[in-house]
């Protein structure tokens, strides 16, 4: 039989109301043996043991949650004792943290992120049927060199395609890019494919000896975006800028002059774009080789600052960095 570590977190899936029928409720309220006391059936599928490492609604993922996250799964992971692992989450940052982890845990064993868009004490709650997937993958040898991966609704995505696109719809996650990287039925799964950029194991990135993380500021842009925004990130101590762009990685002429004096000052600026999704594409329409910013390619403005925080661990030049955003 398999050993599952269960890692949780907080999110929906731990919320709870008042009602079985309302929308109000507050995330990060049930602990772990509550959760898994709900699906007793995951004792036919392996040997779960459940450990709590925060309790909050994801809004409120940090970086000092995400270090001492990542070094619990890296622990496990390295353990022969257990097989693989599950996370519960909220599905709000879900994608940043299972991109975070998808690039800093190194090891090929299964590690699966899960939510739920209904708080677990509501009528159809998601949470339960979702773990029982998420365990039934975390446990199957065939996820394993897949990446970090997100099991919800019955589908598998990969940490690095998925994005939340519903507030509150319970077929609320897509992989726009990708696909799925596989489907969960009643926890029988099905694969269709691997992620191609490099993660996990084969990552550089590594979290020994860091303490903190570098700040990174996201700058939604929009008609008449106010430029001083850019110059206060950057004399607060911002590292690194990501800019949600309009269209194709778009902004304002003025907002392109505080770029360039932010890439002056030694910050280095991403492109990437508020649209749903699509590729921000270097030169396309910005010139990055003259403003020396850095094209994001795929991935959205929250998982661009995931990958430019761990970027900036390594380097601060820019070309280095696009080539980090080429290869992960
Ligand atoms: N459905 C959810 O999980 C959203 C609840 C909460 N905002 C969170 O992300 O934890």
């Amino acid at each position: 039989e398999q050993n599952i570590s269960i890692l949780a977190t907080g999110g929906t899936i731990a919320g709870s109301a008042e009602t079985q029928t309302q929308a109000g409720y507050t995330s990060g309220q049930v602990g772990v043996e509550t959760l898994l006391a709900a699906v007793p059936q995951l004792k036919d599928l392996a040997n779960v043991s459940g450990e709590q490492v925060a309790n909050v609604g994801s809004q409120d993922m940090s970086d000092e949650i995400w270090l001492q996250l990542a070094a619990r799964v890296n622990e496990l992971a390295a353990s022969r004792k257990v097989d693989g692992i599950v996370i519960t989450h909220g599905t709000d940052t879900i994608e940043e943290t299972a991109y975070f982890l998808h690039l800093v845990v190194d090891s090929d064993k299964p590690v699966v992120l899960t939510a739920a868009m209904r708080p677990s004490t509501a009528l159809s709650a998601d949470g339960p049927l979702n773990i029982y997937n998420a365990v039934a993958v975390a446990a199957d040898e065939d996820a394993s060199g897949r990446g970090v991966l997100v099991v919800v609704n019955d589908d598998i995505h990969g940490a690095r395609a998925l994005t939340k696109t519903n507030p509150t719809d319970v077929q609320t996650f897509q992989s726009p890019e990708h696909g799925l990287i596989g489907t969960s039925l009643y926890g029988v799964n099905t694969f269709f494919r691997t992620p191609y950029r490099a993660h996990t194991e084969d990552s550089e990135f590594s979290l020994k000896g860091v303490k903190a993380l570098p700040r990174v500021d996201v700058m939604y842009m929009h008609a008449s975006f106010s430029p001083d925004l850019i110059d206060s990130a950057v004399a607060n101590g911002a590292r690194g800028l990501v800019i949600a762009g309009v269209g194709n990685g778009n902004m304002t002429a003025a907002a392109q002059e505080a770029v360039r004096r932010a890439v002056k000052s030694g910050v280095v600026v991403v492109r990437s774009s508020r649209v749903y999704s699509g590729s921000t594409g270097r030169n396309v329409e910005a010139n990055d080789d003259e403003l020396g910013t850095v094209a994001s390619g795929e991935l959205n403005p929250a998982k661009a600052r995931v990958l430019l925080k761990l970027a900036l661990l390594k380097t601060s030049d820019a070309g280095e960095i696009q080539e980090l955003f080429y290869q992960y």
